[in-house]
Parts: C-alpha cells; structure tokens; sequence
C-alpha cells in the first residue's frame, strides 16, 4: 500500500517536462520513476494517440482517471498526462499518496515546445485551440498543486535544480 506523502507527482500541461524532469528528479532523489502514460498505454493496448482516436476523448479520460487512481508506489515521481487534472477522483489519490508540484509554463513556451497536438495524443475537444486548452486547464493545475515551480526559459539542467530547490 502506498504511504501517505512520500511521493511527488508532476502535474502542468503537456510539454511542460513532467516526463523529461520527472525522471532526471527521481534519479536526483533516489526514487522510483512512474510515468503513467505508460501504463495508460500498455492498459488501452495502443500508442495514446490511437487510443484517444478508438475511444475517444471520454473514453480516455476514464481509461487514465482508472489508472491514476490506482498507482500505489512508494518514494517514487509521478508523472501522469497533461490531461490527469480532469479527474477529481485521481488528483485526490495523488493528494493522499503526496505531494503535487506544478511545472509551470507561460503559453508562448508550451506552444513552443509543442509540434502536432494530434500526433502526441493531447485531449483536445473538436475546434479546440491550443490557447483554449491554456485557459482551460491552468484553473485545474492551480487547483490541485501544492507547491509551483515556474520555469520558462529554463534550461532541463536548470529547471530540475530550482524543482529540488522548492521541495
Ligand atoms: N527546458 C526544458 N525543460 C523540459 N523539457 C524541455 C525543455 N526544453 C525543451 N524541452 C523538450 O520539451 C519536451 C517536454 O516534453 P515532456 O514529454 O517531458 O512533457 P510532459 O509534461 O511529460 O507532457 P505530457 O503531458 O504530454 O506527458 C521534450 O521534448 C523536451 O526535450
Ligand atoms: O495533456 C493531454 O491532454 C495529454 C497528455 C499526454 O501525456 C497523455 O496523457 C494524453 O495523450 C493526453
Ligand atoms: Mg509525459
């Protein structure tokens, strides 16, 4: 049974580096790494983008709320989807086993990183821009962290050293 806190979990829009400093931190930390895309992938039988596109949005979204409720690790990083935010049932989980850290990104930054929204997988509703999502998810990432580490145009190098600064 996970323990009560001695996780961190990663939440912030896709492309913010949840995956990429996730597991540079979890080797800075000694801990473990879970990235749950993964696990969403290996569940749903398929890269992310041709699970979203078999069963939808809707489909995805209860497919990563079933797996991000039940991560059950210890002294490990988190990493879930951009998307994880979506699910009150999940983030509360997330509360319960740890501590919820926001990498947090301007828009300019995000569009940026980002290529073809399609092609990653992100949950994107039909005629919805990548600024709606912006708007859309920054009150839930706001809602749910507990500490907030902003870092645009931070290198990786330097994005994880101010992420082990504010732990
Ligand atoms: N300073 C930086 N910090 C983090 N990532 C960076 C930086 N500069 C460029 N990148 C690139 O941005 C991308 C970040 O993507 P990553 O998959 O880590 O994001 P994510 O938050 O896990 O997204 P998702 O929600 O889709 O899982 C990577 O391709 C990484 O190489
Ligand atoms: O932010 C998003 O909408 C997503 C991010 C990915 O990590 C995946 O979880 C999925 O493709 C959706
Ligand atoms: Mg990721």
């Amino acid at each position: 049974m996970a323990e009560k806190n001695n996780n961190y979990i990663l939440i912030g829009m896709p492309g913010s580096g949840k995956s990429t400093i996730g597991v540079l931190l979890a080797k800075a930390l000694g801990y473990d790494f879970v990235d749950t895309d993964l696990v969403i992938q290996q569940k749903g039988g398929g890269l992310l983008k041709e699970i979203i596109a078999r069963i939808g949005n809707d489909g995805f979204k209860q497919l990563e709320e079933d797996v991000n409720a039940s991560i059950d690790v210890n002294k490990s990083v988190i990493a879930p989807g951009g998307s994880a935010v979506y699910s009150d049932k999940a983030m509360r989980h997330f509360k319960e086993i740890g501590t919820i850290i926001y990498l947090k990104l301007d828009y300019q930054t995000v569009k940026r990183r980002l290529g073809n929204l399609k092609a990653r997988g992100v949950v994107l509703e039909k005629g919805q821009t990548l600024r709606d999502l912006y708007n859309e998810r920054i009150p839930y990432y706001e809602k749910y962290a507990d500490i907030t580490v902003k870092l645009d145009k931070l290198s990786i190098g330097n994005s994880l050293e101010k992420v082990l600064e504010n732990l």
